[in-house]
């Protein structure tokens, strides 16, 4: 079995996480969550998001959040930016890479952007140019790469079709989100192998949702094609606030448990990640996601 030898996690907890929690979180809360995120060695911290207040309160406060943070040198923190306001907002916040979202579900687009998947192409293209106008790196999501929520079943050609043109466009990793947790490893291979022959593989991202409990076999199914950077969230914190039912992302510590015992180098201290989990978890009233933090005796 031919797997990497060192994995990128990309923490997506304070963003794809707080960003659906019911009651607000404070914004010294998740200040200190990214602190301790970065402490523990994690080097993205996507920790904003730029977008409608309206949409999404929850994430209201990202630029408080930028700037009180301590930026730990080599962190990345990084902020979601659906449109040319939401840049100029994360611009403002000294944000070190932005991200555009779109999907590869119609009506999942319509859902959470209120615009069709070429509509919100049409968006992020002045937002790449601007960019890269000042050397800020874009990431590119497409969401409902294994499901969605309104439409069932997506074709992997569907979603092979969105991540080329956002990396055409200038995206310098596509991450593929299985937005509502449904998908299985031969699926997750087959879609990946369908966007492999149109994006290089070491430019893929794999962000997997855990809804159905299949989120740690799919990464490891990623793994084994070559792909090298997995997002995941902190005691499973999550889900997304436009596909009901979606649970948390997978949960940081138990992605780095496993890939601790492949031998798989993340340069992540799994004690430190753990705590990290247990105060945000603490922080909002919840038992934490992670069944590796539960097995240490996190509540
Ligand atoms: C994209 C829009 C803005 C379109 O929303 P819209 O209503 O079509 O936008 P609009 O351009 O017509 O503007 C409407 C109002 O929003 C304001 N506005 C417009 N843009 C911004 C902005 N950037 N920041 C702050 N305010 C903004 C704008 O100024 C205006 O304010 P008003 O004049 O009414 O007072 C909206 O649909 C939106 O914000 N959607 C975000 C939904 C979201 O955040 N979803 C969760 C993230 S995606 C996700 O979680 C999936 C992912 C990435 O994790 C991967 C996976 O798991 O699959």
């Amino acid at each position: 079995m031919q797997l990497p030898k060192f994995v990128r996690m990309v923490e997506v907890g304070p963003r794809d996480g707080l960003q659906n929690e019911k009651s607000m979180v404070p914004t010294a809360v998740k200040v200190e969550l990214v602190n301790r995120l970065s402490d523990a060695g994690l080097s993205v911290v996507e920790a904003a998001s730029f977008v409608s207040p309206k949409w999404v309160p929850q994430m209201g406060d990202s630029a408080d959040v930028l700037a009180g943070i301590a930026r730990k040198p080599g962190v990345r923190y990084a902020a979601l930016t659906p449109n040319l306001k939401g840049l100029e907002g994360a611009l403002a916040a000294k944000a070190d890479e932005v991200a555009v979202f779109g999907a590869a579900s119609e009506s999942f687009s319509q859902k959470n952007i209120n615009c069709s998947i070429a509509e919100s192409l049409d968006r992020f293209a002045p937002v790449m140019e601007q960019a890269k106008a000042v050397g800020v790196p874009v990431r590119g999501y497409v969401s409902c790469v294994l499901g969605c929520p309104y439409e069932g079943e997506i074709a992997p050609k569907a979603v092979a079709d969105v991540a080329e043109r956002l990396f055409a466009m200038g995206c310098y990793e596509i991450s593929l989100g299985d937005t509502i947790g449904t998908g299985t490893p031969t699926k997750a291979q087959l879609m990946i192998a369908a966007v492999a022959e149109r994006v290089p593989m070491e430019k893929i991202a794999v962000h997997f949702h855990d809804t159905y409990g299949q989120a740690l076999a799919n990464i490891l199914a990623a793994l084994q094609m070559g792909v090298a950077v997995v997002d995941s969230s902190v005691a499973g914190l999550g889900g997304c606030p436009y596909a009901k039912g979606a649970s948390g992302n997978v949960a940081s510590e138990d992605v780095l448990y496993m890939l601790n015992g492949l031998g798989i180098e993340t340069g992540v201290d799994l004690d430190k990640l753990i705590a990290a989990g247990a105060f945000i978890s603490d922080a909002i009233g919840r038992p934490t996601a992670s069944k590796v933090a539960r097995a240490r005796g996190c509540a």
